[in-house]
């Protein structure tokens, strides 16, 4: 059987993925990029020592958290379209630990990336190897079975032939649009090392063809009927239309019919905030105008979108007793989705052959999209300029927080600063192809009402998993992704203090991100919550133990780390630093104080959230009464 190659299984592993590519409307291209490590003894003899003989294209980063690498490798397969990924490498135990949550990232996004975390002895001779968890009830199970739920391919390798058709598995699922996801593949540190003669044709170049579904003539005709008997129609665009590069034919159908478009968060900039029929962000974190568009709609054609709470407003977004749902989506697990008519097909491909079949048709949105479109600029426009007042001020988020409370935090920040009108600034001062990463916290929330992407696919929202901690490593992500635009990570303190050690990998490489940090010294979203729901203000603000304001100089962390630092509490002097920044060629940290209660809060949503059904409190009564009064009003699936 032709010619063998003896090598190690970490060795036949890297010349594997070297070999691998993707075919994609007639471009060709390597689909493994490089790879993230953090050694221990669990790889650094096997994958390490494989890497350092011959490593190939591949690129090798040094990653700082095991989390944050694989995020970083997360955010530049989002970038890429699903099209190139990392790997990431992992030793045993709580290196391989460390890659659960952003596994949940990855799975909740449907984004590809090849997690490689090392495995206890195959052999077991060692047993307990160092960092093993050694249970009671199986020698077999290991840190790594942790990763199976958040996994969309899992698998473990305990002798080296079987990784020649694992790794054939996992890039099958790597590569498939509708699978895409984690995959993890976890081998045993002994097996790393051991030699097998593997047959030359496993290393020779594989190219993965990912051919776009077509619709099917039932399908299209269903939905023209669909379209047809419509009056009002309203297109959702979700994540789905930026992976499929459906933007122009987005936004070719809503011109020729007259249909306007709202966003989910990874739907948002596909199609730029200033094309005529784009309404902005849908859902609990929307705006006043495409939620109201929502509420007129009969019909919502749904492209790529997965309808979260947060697009659907716990469904209740909708008049559901009259509106119909058209799903386009390759997922027919998605497509199911509020009992829409299912199209499992391609974005691209479906309104490509659905945009001639309409032909004479058109919506009776008419006049109300430009009506809604003014109104939503004015909100804009009213909170890019509000100014702090020491007696009457009333902020966005009201009734939480006294005059007196609120004067505490300008005093302990020294700040006067509102979060929207620091942001809109960042968004007027800024070029337009710059791309901005969000994830967590209050951020995205006025991100996605407020933020206008003036260039496409700049908008890079984690918002499947939302997991604190992704801004930073993103943002070095879409860096590798993007080496010639500017980055800007926009997090929050509380994400800051989870997680920002990938800012100290991108510092180390020169690969300039540009991190502001929004600080109202506390977890400010949750806080909102909890208050709104009739709960007291409760562990959620960053005070000390005798109930001092808490002000972090973060400018002075980021500085220690060797980044060029600001501090801006004005928007002159926010203006002003991002202006300076850009002329940096190294990372960049604007540490901004702003006052809590001043993001973004409304616009005719509701969030379905557990509220406690018994309580002493009137506030919290009233929260469990108004959950109940909503859910009459919901879809109930
Ligand atoms: C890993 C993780 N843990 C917990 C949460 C729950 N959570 C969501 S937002 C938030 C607080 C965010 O605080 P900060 O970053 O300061 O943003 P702010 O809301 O103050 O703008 C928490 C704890 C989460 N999303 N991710
Ligand atoms: O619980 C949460 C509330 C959201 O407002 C926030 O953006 C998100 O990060 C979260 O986890
Ligand atoms: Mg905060």
């Amino acid at each position: 059987m032709g010619n063998k190659i003896r090598m190690t299984t970490a060795q036949a592993l890297i010349k594997f993925l070297n070999q691998q590519y993707i075919h994609i409307d007639g471009r060709e291209t390597p689909f493994v990029e490089g790879i993230f490590t953090i050694f221990g003894h669990g790889n650094v003899l096997g994958i390490g020592q494989a890497l350092e003989q011959d490593a190939g294209h591949l690129k090798v980063f040094q990653g700082k958290n095991e989390q944050g690498m694989a995020h970083a490798a997360i955010a530049y397969a989002k970038e890429n379209l699903r099209q190139k990924i990392y790997a990431v490498s992992t030793s045993s135990g709580p290196g391989s630990a460390n890659l659960v949550t952003a596994a949940g990232t990855a799975l909740a996004n449907n984004l590809p990336v090849l997690f490689l975390p090392a495995d206890t002895f195959a052999t077991r001779q060692p047993d307990p190897v160092l960092q093993q968890i050694e249970q009671e009830y199986s020698m077999a199970v290991t840190t790594n079975d942790a990763l199976q739920p958040v996994s969309r391919y899992w698998d473990r390798v305990t002798r080296p032939e079987q990784l020649m058709s694992t790794l054939i598995r996992g890039f099958e699922v790597l590569t498939d649009p509708v699978k895409s996801g984690p995959v993890t593949i976890c081998i045993s540190q002994d097996v790393e090392g051991e030699a097998f003669d593997f047959d030359e044709t496993f290393f020779e170049k594989r190219v993965h063809y990912v051919d776009r579904l077509q619709p099917s003539e039932r399908e299209l005709e269903a939905a023209e009927h669909l379209i047809r008997s419509s009056r009002k129609p309203l297109i959702l665009v979700g994540g789905g239309v930026k992976y499929s590069e459906a933007r122009d034919e987005v936004i070719a159908f809503s011109k020729k019919y007259d249909i306007p478009l709202v966003e989910t968060q990874a739907g948002k900039s596909a199609v730029e905030s200033t094309f005529e029929n784009n309404l902005g962000g849908m859902g609990i974190t929307g705006t006043l105008a495409a939620n109201k568009a929502a509420r007129l709609a009969d019909l919502v054609i749904g492209i790529g979108t997965r309808y979260t709470d947060f697009a659907t407003s716990s469904k209740t977004a909708f008049d559901f007793d009259r509106t119909k749902f058209l799903n386009i989506n390759v997922s027919r697990m998605q497509a199911y989705k509020l009992d829409g008519l299912q199209v499992v097909a391609d974005a691209k491909s479906a309104l490509s052959k659905l945009y001639d079949r309409l032909d004479g048709y058109v919506s009776e949105f008419g006049t109300i999209i430009p009506e809604l479109q003014k109104e939503w600029d004015e909100e804009r426009s009213r909170l890019a300029k509000v100014e702090f007042k020491r007696s009457g001020f009333v902020p966005e988020v009201k009734q939480h927080f006294t005059q007196e409370t609120m004067n505490e935090y300008a005093d302990a920040l020294k700040s006067d600063m509102a979060q929207t009108t620091a942001l809109i600034a960042v968004n007027d001062t800024i070029d337009k192809d710059s791309i901005i990463v969000s994830s967590a916290g209050s951020l995205p929330g006025d991100l996605q009402r407020l933020w206008k992407s003036e260039v496409s696919n700049t908008y890079h929202l984690e918002y499947g998993y939302s997991c604190m901690g992704y801004e930073i490593s993103g943002a070095l992500g879409i860096k590798l992704a993007n080496p010639d635009r500017e980055v800007y990570s926009i997090v929050g303190d509380g994400s800051f203090l989870m997680l920002h050690s990938e800012l100290i990998t991108a510092i180390q490489y020169h690969q300039k991100i540009n991190v502001l940090l929004f600080d109202n010294s506390g977890f400010g979203c949750i806080n909102n919550l909890q208050m709104d729901h009739g709960s007291g203000s409760y562990y959620c603000e960053f005070r000390t133990q005798d109930n001092q304001i808490m002000n972090i100089d973060y400018a002075k962390v980021a500085e220690a780390y060797g980044a060029k630092v600001y501090r801006a509490n004005t928007v002159e002097e926010v203006k002003a630093a991002l202006e300076d920044a850009k002329k940096q060629k190294n990372s960049t940290l604007i540490e901004m104080k702003v006052l809590p209660k001043t993001m973004t809060d409304g616009y005719d949503s509701w969030w379905h959230v557990g509220v406690a059904e018994v309580s002493d409190r009137e506030g919290i009564q009233r929260a469990y009464q108004r959950k109940v009064d909503m859910l009459k009003k919901s879809k109930q699936y």
